[in-house]
């Protein structure tokens, strides 16, 4: 694959190289860019982290982690050149020389560097000090954070002022990995390549949305982590609201940062606060309990590794959000997210609302509504169910359900689904933050989530225990049924 005009240019600095996001995830995608041509023939990735590798070492340890981590067979040709991209530094967040060594090696800036911190995000401040001080800081150079940042607004505020210290809010780059996701993507080209959507989307044709994001895992072995964090923090105050925005979202002038970011920012402001008054009638909080997931047993929360056995914290959230704007007043958008559900499903389900009048009354009482569904992941594609006829001379009409289903798989068979994190990792290295969340974002999203937090702890909400393998505690049924709903099966 030649590096053509749309090679990423820059020297690419991975600090916190070791950590699980990196190995998993990070790695991984860079070959990726490289096999697909979009990294520059010049472009360097440094690996730092607390280790003492050799660069040489480093490569080798690159190799089998990048084989243990892609499906498919490496492709000899693009190892070959990635690898020599590849160097390793020791760096102790706290060292200076550490800095100072990586500021060596890259001399005088040729290429911008990207600078990537696959850390924990209350060492923010410490590397953005050390880069500055090593002379690694200038206008051209870009960071990319974490989520998420902060455990709720005023440590958000303390992290965000870190980097603001030495980076100007145009060279920083909030992660949130939902809005690399293909099919997160497809919802602008949904929303706004489509006539028949783009008119038909509020209050007058929309009754309501529901948005679930259910994971098959537990915890992975991150309980320091996870603890602190709980699933409000882990994935509602970001993926989920980021799902949300863009679904709600006013219609951007164009699809720059900046356009996109304003729109989807009005929206977090019109969210309508979740307090101690209304608490109980608006979340569901869960923590799953040992069950068993496609046959096999699996432990509660609390008797995972490094376990506390007397944890509060969720592991499933369910809410009923409301948005306070005129495109969306009465169409309640229900969010939905967990650990240890039966499967990995993530979709988003619209139903619209019901016919005025029915002419098919005599047969049916009620007509179902029309339902389009996005299915993030898996099996990714978008499904609008209608009613149609059946064939036959029955008197009098007989109706079904049936979908027009565009499953990506079928429709794109050819084209290879990128992960999130290659789309992300391209578009902060050739600089384009449309996809990546601004700091009011994340700090709107912080007030609304930390209400809710501040409510469970006041009104000692606890967490209801589900067994591991189900759709979470049966009050979250109850959280739709008292507005005669149901979740989509
Ligand atoms: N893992 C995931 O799937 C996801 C992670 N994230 C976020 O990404 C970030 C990284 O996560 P993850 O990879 O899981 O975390 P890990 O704990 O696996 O790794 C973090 C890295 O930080 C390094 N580190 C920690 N303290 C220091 C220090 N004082 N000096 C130098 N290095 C240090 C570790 O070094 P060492 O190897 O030496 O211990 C390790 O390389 C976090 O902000 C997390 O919230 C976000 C979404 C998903
Ligand atoms: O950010 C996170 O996301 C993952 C889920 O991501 P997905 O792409 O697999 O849906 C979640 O498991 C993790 O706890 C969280 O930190």
């Amino acid at each position: 694959m030649s590096h053509g005009e749309h090679a990423a240019h820059c020297d690419f600095v991975l600090i916190g190289a070791q950590g699980d996001l990196a190995r998993r995830k990070l790695l991984p995608s860079l070959y990726e860019l490289d096999k697909a041509g979009l990294l520059h023939e010049d472009t360097r990735i440094v690996g730092a982290a607390r280790r003492d590798y050799s660069h040489e070492e480093y490569r080798q340890v690159v190799l089998e982690n990048t084989n243990t981590f892609k499906k498919e067979d490496l492709c000899e040709e693009t190892w070959a050149r990635f690898v020599k991209r590849l160097y390793f530094f020791r760096l102790d967040v706290a060292e200076q020389a550490s800095y100072d060594a990586i500021r060596e090696f890259l001399g005088e800036a040729v290429l911008p560097s990207v600078f990537y911190f696959a850390m924990p995000p209350a060492t923010y401040g410490t590397i953005c000090q050390g880069l500055n001080t090593a002379g690694l800081v200038d206008d051209k150079c870009r960071v990319v954070l974490e989520k998420p940042i902060g455990k709720d607004l005023e440590s958000s505020k303390v992290i965000n002022d870190q980097v603001a210290e030495f980076f100007k809010e145009s060279q920083i780059y909030r992660i949130d990995h939902y809005l690399g996701k293909e099919t997160v993507m497809n919802m602008f080209a949904l929303r706004f390549a489509n006539a028949l959507f783009t008119n038909n989307w509020d209050h007058n044709t929309i009754d309501h949305v529901q948005i679930t994001v259910g994971e098959e895992v537990g915890i992975e072995g991150r309980w320091g982590y996870f603890d602190q964090a709980g699933q409000m923090r882990d994935m509602v105050q970001n993926h989920l609201l980021q799902l949300l925005t863009i679904m709600a979202m006013e219609p951007p002038a164009d699809l720059s940062a900046d356009s996109v970011r304003t729109e989807k920012l009005k929206v977090l402001k019109a969210l309508r606060p979740i307090s101690h008054t209304n608490i109980d009638a608006k979340t569901v909080r869960g923590q799953y309990a040992a069950g068993f997931l496609k046959g096999q047993s699996v432990p509660g929360y609390l008797e995972e590794d490094g376990a506390n056995e007397r944890s509060e914290t969720e592991t499933f959230v369910a809410i009923r959000v409301d948005i306070d704007n005129w495109r969306w007043a009465g169409v309640p958008f229900y969010l939905r997210t967990g650990k240890r559900m039966p499967q990995k499903l993530s979709e988003i389900v619209v139903y619209f609302k019901q016919q005025p009048h029915n002419v098919f009354e005599h047969s049916y009482r009620n007509l179902p509504a029309n339902k389009l569904i996005i299915r993030l992941q898996p099996n990714e594609g978008v499904e609008l169910q209608v009613l149609n006829k059946v064939p036959g001379l029955d008197e009098p009409m007989k109706l079904q359900e049936t979908k027009l289903d565009l499953s990506f798989s079928e429709t794109f068979a050819s084209e290879r689904i990128a992960d999130a994190y290659e789309r992300l990792l391209y578009e902060a290295m050739v600089g384009n933050q449309t996809l990546f969340v601004s700091r009011n974002e994340v700090e709107e999203a912080w007030i609304w989530a930390d209400s809710i937090i501040e409510a469970w702890q006041h009104c000692g909400v606890r967490a209801k225990p589900y067994q591991a393998g189900t759709w979470g505690p049966v009050s979250s049924v109850a959280l739709l049924a008292k507005d005669d709903r149901n979740w989509h099966e």
